[in-house]
């Protein structure tokens, strides 16, 4: 760990692994306030050019996305050294998404229609800044200790600008969006497909393209075939339906925009509690290498 880090913060115990290096919660020495450091182990990723810009990405977008948008993880401090990207963020120790949606879904739909609010409302607070997130997944939707949502991780975002064309193939495979698995250019709508693919997840417990594989769920994810069914989505509102069909568009023209979502939230008076309770897994499958 870099001396300057410690000089500033004492680091505690491990919070969470992600595939490039770990989070350990921390103090600051000089106010006592708790905080989050994630540190980036920069041989892991120095090999792949993709892996190396997203070290350089990670604390630009994360306090560009953050700038007046308490929906994503602040960013406080950053200390480099020849090893490590120490990068000090908000801490957010309850259970993540994923965590959520393995113990309790599905969801109750007034439950499910407000996390997608606060996701859609992050989103497009994001997109209005210029910042895709590129990597929407449950388990990068964090809470903080009110339970307000804040999206985490821009280690796989890309600054679009104002209306700009991304590239590259990025992101997990149940949640990738399909004009990305065809490495075709794309714009900030893949953030609403996989959003769409959360909260399927939240209303039935599972994935809507699922395979063992990532070649399999790849394949799935490109014929786009939606369905919903009737023994998971038999309780589900046509309203809640409707508004997967809309974010699970493969023709990204025709999808809805995060801000759109959003007005739509308003229209979800349908949702209502279904009092289901199903004893189903999202299995892990591990973020794409290109
Ligand atoms: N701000 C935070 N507060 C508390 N825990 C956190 C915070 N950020 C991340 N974590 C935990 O650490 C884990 C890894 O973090 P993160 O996803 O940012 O790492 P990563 O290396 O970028 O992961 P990935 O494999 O998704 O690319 C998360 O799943 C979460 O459990």
């Amino acid at each position: 760990m870099t001396s300057e880090l410690h000089r500033h913060f004492s680091v505690g115990p491990e919070l969470g692994r992600g595939r490039f290096g770990t989070v350990r919660r921390c103090t600051s020495l000089l106010s006592g306030e708790h905080f989050a450091v994630k540190s980036v182990d920069k041989a892991r990723l120095l090999d792949d050019p993709l892996d190396r810009a997203s070290l350089e990405n990670e604390p630009k977008l994360t306090r560009l996305a953050a700038a007046g948008n308490p929906s994503a993880v602040q960013i406080h401090a950053v200390f480099e050294d020849p090893l490590h990207l120490h990068l000090v963020l908000d801490l957010l120790p309850g259970p993540d998404l994923l965590q959520r949606i393995t113990a309790s879904a599905p969801f109750p739909e007034p439950e499910a229609a407000a996390v997608l609010a606060a996701l859609a409302d992050a989103l497009a607070a994001c997109h209005r800044r210029g910042v895709c997130h590129r990597d929407v997944k449950p388990d990068n939707v964090l809470f903080d200790e009110q339970g307000r949502l804040r999206l985490a991780d821009f280690g796989s975002a890309e600054f679009f600008g104002d209306g700009g064309r991304m590239e590259g193939v990025v992101g997990t495979p149940y949640y990738v969006a399909p004009e990305v698995v065809a490495g075709r250019e794309y714009d900030e709508k893949v953030d609403v497909w996989s959003a769409g693919v959360v909260l399927y997840a939240m209303l039935s417990g599972t994935v809507p393209f699922y395979g063992d594989s990532a070649a399999e769920v790849f394949d799935k994810v490109l014929r786009g075939n939606l369905r919903f069914p009737s023994a998971l989505f038999r309780e589900v509102s046509p309203a809640a339906k409707d508004l997967l069909r809309r974010m699970l568009c493969r023709d990204a023209s025709r999808r809805l925009s995060a801000e759109q979502v959003l007005s739509k939230y308003s229209l979800l008076g349908e949702f209502y509690f279904s009092g289901r309770h199903q004893n189903l897994t999202i299995f892990y499958l591990p973020p794409i290498h290109r």
